[in-house]
Formats: C-alpha cells, structure tokens, sequence
C-alpha cells in the first residue's frame, strides 16, 4: 500500500467542487473533478523508516495538474468506450458501469475475437476510471490502524488520510477517493456510533468489510521513562480498549482523549512533550520517531476492530461465498413490532450478527397521552441490523419484504462478502 501523507489530513474546507470541462461526463455518472484547496501531498514509502521531514512534497500545481490528466484519462477512456460500442446499448454496463473489457464478439474488428475474461468478484465493485492505485479514504494521520484496514481491504491502494469521518465519506462522494474504510465497532471497545449516523446520512454503499486485529503500544519521546508521565492521549477507542491494562502498570494519570491513535504519537513528537504518552501502534512509532515504553497493552489479546469499505456503487450480491447484509429502519407506532422484525430472520434461519440502536434525528421522542395524567415520552430509534446472507438469496429477499411490511422506513447499506480470514491474535502493526 501506498501511503499519501498530507501536511494536514483532508479536511472539510479543503475540499472544493471544480466544474467539469466541456463534454467531460460519462454516460452513468456525472464526473466532478477536485481539487483540494490545502492539499499539499507527500509521497511516503509504507516501507521506509523516514519520520518528520523525510517526505517529498508536493505543491498545488502539480495536484491540479494530476486532476487534469485524471480528467483526459476519463475522456479517453468515454471515447474508447463510445468506439467500442460500449454506453446506450446495456451490453456495456455492469451496475451502471463501463466495462472496458466487455467487446461483443461481433462487433470486434480484430480476428480471432479476443476471449473475453470472465467477471470475477473484483470487477463487481466498480474500479476507478483513472486508471491508477485505487484512492482509500480513512480517518486519521498515517500511522493510524484505519490506515492498517485500509491497506487490508485494498492491498495496493494510496491510502488518503482525513482529519473526519465526514471527510472520508464526502471525499468518496466528491471523487477526491474511491473507496472509504472506516470502523463501526471493536470487540472491547464496543460500537463506533458516529459512523452508524453518517451511513445514514450520506448515500455511499457497503461493499465490503474488514477485521483488524488492533495490537497497541505504549509510546514516548526516546528517553522518557514511566514515571516521568503525567498523562497519556489517544483516540477514546483505545484508550477504553487499555483501561485495565494502563491501571495494573500503575499509570493512573490523567487520560485525554484525540482524534486519532497516531495522531496523538505526532501530536507529543511536534511539541516534544517529555510528560506524556500515546497509545498508538509500532509503525507510528515509527514515523513520528517514539520509543515503545510497553508492547501489546490491550486489554485483551482478541482486540479487533470491524470496519465498513465504502462506495459510490453497491456490489452485485452473490451467492459463491458467505455475504452478509446490512440494514436499518425505523417504525411506526404498533406493538411488538421489533420483535416481529426479528422474526422474520428467526422463521428464515437467517442468523443475526449484531444489532444497533441510535436516536431517531427526525423524530427523537414521541408523546404519548398516557390517559391525560400526564404525557409521557418514548424515545424513538433506528436500528441498524447485519444479518448473514446475500440479497440475492430468496430467504433474505422475502425476510426483507417482510420486514417492510412493519417499518416505516427500510434501506439496505450493502450486502457483501464477509471477512472470513482465519482468526490470528493481534501482533504488532510495524
Ligand atoms: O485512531 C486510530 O488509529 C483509528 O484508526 C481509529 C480506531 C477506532 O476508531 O476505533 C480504529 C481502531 C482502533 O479500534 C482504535 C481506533
């Protein structure tokens, strides 16, 4: 994986919509070119031991110039696709997209007819029109474990840091990035709640899932030992997912929590803070140039966090491999009516693998005249469901239809093939 480093993460602000040349469109998708307004990109090898300062910078001009040949790229590619028959006639399209490779036999100029290459799970996630490493968008600095999952789920990808969840999501909508990787719960730690609210809010596809097992150290400035410290910083995920081990190595100072594990290692590193350590993982002891004062501090050796990969697009849903489907919805007035939710997996044989509950933003409570002694209020939710089958299974189709029947609101995030790799305990990300 290839890692973009920016002197500072994307950021909401830096983001801005550049209008689209003349003729510049493809058939299915309105294309939006970029250009992040503070973006200034550094190019990192994954592999190299460089910390602060060892990066190749890269100005603003050159980044709108990699716009504009990612914009001619587009073009050829629409005309390419045109001159091959490709765009109205539906032959051309997997899931509104091109398909390059697909030619019609006949209608091939060259002979013999090229084969054409079977579809494999790959090509039903849409890939990038550029042409060049796919571009991940996740939360945090490099260094981060998000970092780590995004080079998991697309093993040579440039991986593009953002300071938000939200970033990450409208970097994907605004064709900044691919694909987002982001976590939405961890076995200590428990549920990633903002992530559930911004799938809700934003209209990007689950197309896949990752397990990372999340091995944390404990980092200072070279030098510093334990009883120098009077507090340690990191993301609150992992400060919880430490809490116990931190108390038995009778560190109780202060904790405060960050925006990111490796953001908290460069946060001590830039302003050479000898009192205070981070929580964060080898390689960003790495980069930012900090010691590792304890090794493999999670509560637990089984520490895995769960993360959602992100698109534009829905996979197609098949049936070759274990998939599981995420849902929410939200219902009306009515009783029982979560329980008959339930159900209509429970009568399939359909297993559920976790359920989630968030305020209803909409409709945060409702009243109810409880027999005028007074009104009484019941908070009103979205649940979140993952269940395990595909939607292109019968069982989960009418599970759904069923389903509908009971909710007032119903969509599906994204059915997708699960992370099925064998389960090792959590070594160090270096
Ligand atoms: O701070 C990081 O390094 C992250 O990638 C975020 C995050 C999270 O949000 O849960 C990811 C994995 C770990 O569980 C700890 C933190």
């Amino acid at each position: 994986m290839k890692s973009i480093t920016s002197s500072s993460p994307l950021d909401l602000k830096s983001m801005t919509r550049i209008a689209p040349p003349p003729g510049l469109g493809l058939t299915h998708h309105r294309v939006v070119v970029v250009v992040p307004r503070r973006l200034f990109i550094q190019c990192v090898n994954a592999n190299s031991n460089s910390t602060y300062g060892g990066h190749v910078g890269r100005a603003r001009h050159e980044w709108q110039s990699a716009c504009a040949i990612l914009a001619s790229k587009v073009v050829s590619q629409q005309q390419d696709t045109e001159k091959s028959g490709g765009g109205a006639d539906g032959l051309s399209a997997v899931n509104g997209h091109p398909t390059l490779g697909l030619v019609p036999v006949k209608e091939s100029s060259s002979y013999p007819a090229p084969l054409p290459k079977p579809l494999s799970i790959t090509d039903l996630s849409p890939a990038p029109m550029h042409g060049s490493p796919l571009r991940v968008a996740y939360q945090g600095v490099p260094g981060a474990y998000s970092e780590a999952a995004a080079g998991k789920a697309y093993p040579n990808c440039e991986a593009i840091p953002c300071d938000q969840f939200e970033v990450a999501f409208q970097a994907v909508e605004l064709w900044i990035a691919d694909r987002a990787v982001l976590p939405v719960e961890n076995s200590l730690g428990g549920s990633i709640h903002r992530n559930y609210d911004l799938l809700l809010r934003h209209r990007l596809h689950i197309v896949g899932e990752v397990q990372l097992p999340v091995h944390h150290c404990l980092l200072a400035l070279p030098g510093v030992r334990k009883d120098y410290l009077t507090r340690v910083i990191s993301h609150p995920q992992a400060l919880s997912q430490c809490e116990h081990t931190l108390t038995k190595m009778g560190l109780n100072v202060a904790r405060e929590a960050v925006d990111d594990t490796a953001g908290a290692a460069e946060y001590i590193a830039m302003n050479n803070l000898r009192d205070t350590a981070a929580i964060a993982s080898a390689r960003a002891a790495e980069l930012y140039g900090m010691q590792i004062l304890a090794d493999g501090i999670q509560d637990d050796s089984g520490n895995v966090t769960r993360f959602v990969m992100l698109a534009r697009e829905p996979i197609i849903p098949r049936t070759d491999r274990p998939f599981k489907t995420s849902i929410v919805f939200a219902h009306d007035k009515g009783t029982s009516v979560l329980f008959k939710v339930l159900s209509a997996f429970a009568f399939r044989n359909i297993s559920l693998t976790k359920i989630e509950s968030r305020p209803h933003r909409n409709r945060p409570i409702r009243l109810v005249d409880d027999a005028n002694v007074g009104t009484a209020k019941h908070f009103e939710y979205m649940f979140y469901v993952d269940f395990e089958a595909s939607l292109a299974e019968a069982r989960a189709q009418n599970a759904l239809a069923e389903v509908q029947e009971f909710t007032s609101f119903l969509r599906v995030l994204g059915s997708y093939p699960m992370d099925m790799t064998p389960w090792t305990p959590s070594s160090r990300h270096d």
